[in-house]
């Protein structure tokens, strides 16, 4: 990100501004990082071929998993499936902690090993999934079933808030849920945990926060047999977290990322200065009249600001949905749902929804408040989990960041500095360059194109085509 005193470049300038070709959709490629492998078994070679695959076909699946797997068109693993698969999937079981970028895979690694350990003859829970949100939770259980629709028997079931679940026992070999949630239902003895083998923490890092959800997840692991497999994921471990999670998954075999491999190279990361509050608003109004059709999440600070900027949108003839953590678990499905199947293309949201969320309609983010810690201080691993809710495994996508005051753009400028990452201005009184950008992106999205295509023709084409 330039100074402040530097006149921001325009988009024009940026690297956006090659021509995409139309044609054939090609195949989906993952961008390129590397990954770090440490085992517990200190005697053990990382880079010994038994510890990575290149197909699906070489971890030896029942076939009916190996179905469910071509039937979601997966052709070969993604990198971190490539690692993790065969550490977890070695026997006997070995706890994993495991980190890769957004939008990698990360939800097949963790699902394929429960679906392979489980017993389809036993309907008691055996693996048990936490996740920070009941959308996640919902998508991850989603995948699960997926995956699994071959597999005769298989029972995946939801422990999330469920005002027509109540007093009744949770049957189903895998069961995914809210920690708090599932905290009651194990204590309530609703969950039998005496059989559970694995125990996955989806965005762990989050999960074993002490401020936040750390302690339900602890309560949960103490409930639980002690040598359960425990198998942490997430795109993010700060050194701190990383710790605890030492703690909480002993001896656990780990696969980390170079911190400079943490933004993703297909999210073009921009940023817009506003002359204050009220400017801010204005300028993203502007926006939406030039973003008619492409799906797109806008992030605010708190839940009463995204009420409010709903109603102020709404106001000016936008359809959006806004989802937050006041709402009701069935209205918030109803929401997330209707966002899902395009019925609303922008989605309104606080943090609640920054982690997880694979919807690959997403074309661009909006960052309408800065993340921020609750402190005021930037918090660069919300910002990075909000912007991978676009640019899903090898895609396209923008990321646009407000700032429209000292504050604000000094923390975008600390989030930058972070990830080692520049930040392109727009210049928003040149609407027509900003216009010619978003429709590039949307375009070259829609048409499946991945980053490495969508770079490659940037090379070749200088000029702006339209
Ligand atoms: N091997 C594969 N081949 C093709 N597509 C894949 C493969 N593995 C996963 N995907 C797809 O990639 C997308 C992102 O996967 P997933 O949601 O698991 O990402 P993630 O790493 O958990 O991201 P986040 O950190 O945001 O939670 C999904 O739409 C999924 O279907």
């Amino acid at each position: 990100m330039p100074s402040k005193d530097n006149a921001p470049s325009s988009v024009a300038d940026s690297q956006l501004d090659g021509g995409i070709p139309q044609g054939k959709e090609p195949a989906l490629i993952e961008p390129e990082y590397e990954v770090e492998v440490k085992l517990a078994d200190m005697q053990a070679d990382p880079n010994s071929p038994l510890f990575s695959v290149k197909s699906f076909e070489e971890l030896n699946l029942k076939p009916e998993l190996l179905r469910g797997i071509m039937e979601m068109n997966f052709r070969s693993p993604s990198k971190i499936q490539e690692r993790a698969l065969p550490l977890l999937l070695h026997n006997p079981p070995q706890n994993m902690i495991a980190q890769s970028q957004s939008g990698t895979g990360k939800t097949a690694a963790f699902s394929l090993n429960m679906l392979t350990r489980i017993d389809l003859n036993n309907l008691a829970p055996q693996a048990l999934v936490l996740a920070p949100s009941r959308e996640l939770a919902r998508q991850i259980l989603g995948v699960i079933q997926h995956m699994g629709q071959f597999m005769e028997g298989l029972v995946v079931t939801p422990a999330i808030p469920d005002p027509t679940h109540r007093n009744k026992k949770f049957e189903g070999q895998i069961i995914v849920g809210t920690p708090g949630t599932v905290m009651d239902m194990v204590r309530r003895k609703y969950i039998d945990s005496k059989q559970l083998q694995i125990l996955v923490l989806d965005e762990a890092d989050n999960m074993l926060d002490q401020q936040g959800l750390g302690d339900q997840c602890k309560r949960v692991k103490q409930m639980l047999p002690r040598n359960i497999q425990t198998v942490l994921f997430s795109a993010t471990f700060p050194h701190d977290v990383l710790d605890f999670a030492q703690l909480f998954a002993p001896k656990a075999n780990q696969i980390t990322l170079k911190h400079e491999e943490l933004t993703i190279e297909g999210i073009k990361q921009l940023y817009l200065d506003c002359d204050g509050l009220e400017d801010k608003f204005a300028v993203l109004l502007k926006f939406y009249g030039l973003m008619t059709t492409a799906s797109s999440i806008i992030f605010v600070r708190t839940r009463a600001t995204a009420a409010q900027l709903e109603h102020r949108m709404v106001a000016e003839g936008h359809t959006v949905a806004q989802l937050s953590g006041g709402l009701e678990g069935p209205e918030r499905d109803i929401i997330i749902d209707k966002f899902r199947n395009g019925e609303a293309k922008v989605l309104i949201t606080t943090n609640v929804l920054a982690r997880g969320i694979d919807v690959q309609s997403v074309t661009m983010v909006i960052n309408y408040d800065i993340p921020t810690h609750a402190d005021g201080s930037p918090d660069p691993e919300t910002y990075l989990h909000r912007i991978g809710r676009t640019g899903r495994f090898g895609r396209v996508g923008v990321a646009l960041s407000f700032v429209h005051d000292r504050g604000s753009w000094q923390a975008l400028a600390d989030i930058a500095a972070h990830f080692k990452t520049d930040l392109i201005a727009v210049d928003h009184k040149d609407w027509d360059s900003v216009e010619k950008m978003v429709k590039k992106v949307i375009r070259s999205s829609r048409a499946g194109k991945s980053t490495k295509d969508m770079n490659n023709q940037m090379q070749m084409d200088g000029s702006a085509d339209d």
